[in-house]
């Protein structure tokens, strides 16, 4: 059986560390890693993405701008897990999902830009919704979401892991966090939204919610749920009900480990309120494993190969 060779630029942190723990038991797909000392040298570097079928950036943003255009020179394709080319026009947006194509355009494509977590979650929402012009594209939209601290990456770790962080913390309020841009772009919105992000005191899982105004959820769930059928790792939930281990409650919980996204739609019996709800593992089907799902589709494996830690 043919064995590929991957490189992941980063493969210390939070990110890095969750792919290579994925691939540890992929039976097509080995890692090549460098010393920690080499992580920065440049040559080191090159000479390897020269080797490799894939280089997977798991960087600061800077840093992945810079080894994405050295995968390039030397003809390596590049999967991007940081925020630096999810908008750009010759990258392919990592998100098999996303519409009819997606999936082959990954296949083929040199340069894949991973989703952003929260982003994973208010497209997956938005995208259909604006296509079926159940929601218009210059919708005024608010959209909350809470994270678990890991998405913080490896600084936010060790606050954490710390004494004294905050059980709760909003952010967000300069308007301007990264996801927009992505958010809009690949939802199809005119209009800007105000995200309102908030980090918990758990590792890991997330919600991404956007309450509406005018809306009939019947309509928006049905919409979602035809829209979604047969994906392995984006499943509707039952119209307006709530997981019976978590009633009253919705909670960023029972996702770690999975690529999977749980969307839930509930809405108000006067038909004209309704609120969407997406849950995933920010580390999951916001990062790692939707990583390994394009790395799979990249290199023509099954799709779902090794994307959950069990
Ligand atoms: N955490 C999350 O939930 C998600 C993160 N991402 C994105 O993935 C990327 C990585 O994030 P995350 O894993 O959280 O970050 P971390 O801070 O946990 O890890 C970043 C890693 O990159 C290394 N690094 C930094 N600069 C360089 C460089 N020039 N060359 C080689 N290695 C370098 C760091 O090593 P050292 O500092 O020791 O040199 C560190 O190991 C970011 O762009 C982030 O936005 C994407 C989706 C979700
Ligand atoms: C809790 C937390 O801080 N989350 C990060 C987003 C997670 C992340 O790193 O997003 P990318 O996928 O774009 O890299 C933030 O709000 O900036």
């Amino acid at each position: 059986m043919k064995k590929y060779q991957i490189f992941i630029d980063g493969q210390a942190g939070t990110t890095g560390l969750q792919i290579r723990q994925r691939l540890a038991n992929h039976p097509q797909i080995e890692v090549v890693t460098i010393d920690h000392d080499k992580r920065r040298d440049v040559q080191a570097k090159l000479e390897l993405m020269r080797s490799v079928d894939v280089t997977v950036l798991c960087l600061p943003d800077d840093a992945a701008k810079e080894t994405a255009a050295q995968a390039r020179e030397v003809g390596c394709r590049v999967l991007d897990a940081s925020s630096a080319h999810r908008t750009a026009s010759d990258w392919v947006f990592g998100m098999a999902e996303l519409a009819k194509g997606q999936r082959e355009a990954i296949a083929k494509a040199a340069a894949v830009s991973n989703p952003g977590c929260y982003a994973t979650g208010a497209i997956l929402l938005l995208r259909p919704l604006i296509d079926a012009g159940l929601l218009a594209a210059d919708r005024e939209l608010c959209i909350n979401a809470i994270s678990g601290y890991t998405g913080g990456g490896t600084k936010m770790v060790e606050r954490y892991e710390g004494e004294g962080a905050p059980i709760y913390a909003a952010y967000g309020m300069g308007f301007d966090h990264k996801h927009i841009p992505e958010i809009q772009h690949w939802s199809g919105l005119n209009a800007r939204p105000i995200f309102q992000p908030a980090v918990g005191s758990y590792d890991q899982g997330m919600l991404v919610m956007i309450p509406l105004q005018g809306s009939n959820g019947s309509e928006l769930h049905k919409a979602l749920s035809a829209y979604y059928q047969g994906e392995q790792f984006v499943q509707v939930q039952p119209y307006n009900e709530i997981a019976a281990d978590t009633a009253p409650f919705i909670t960023p919980h029972g996702l770690s480990g999975s690529n999977r996204a749980e969307l839930q739609v509930f809405g108000a019996s006067s038909g004209n309120q309704a609120l969407l709800v997406a849950k995933l593992d920010n580390l999951g089907k916001g990062a790692s494993g939707a990583a390994v799902q394009n790395l799979n589709i990249m290199l023509g494996l099954e799709e779902g190969l090794c994307t959950q830690i069990a």
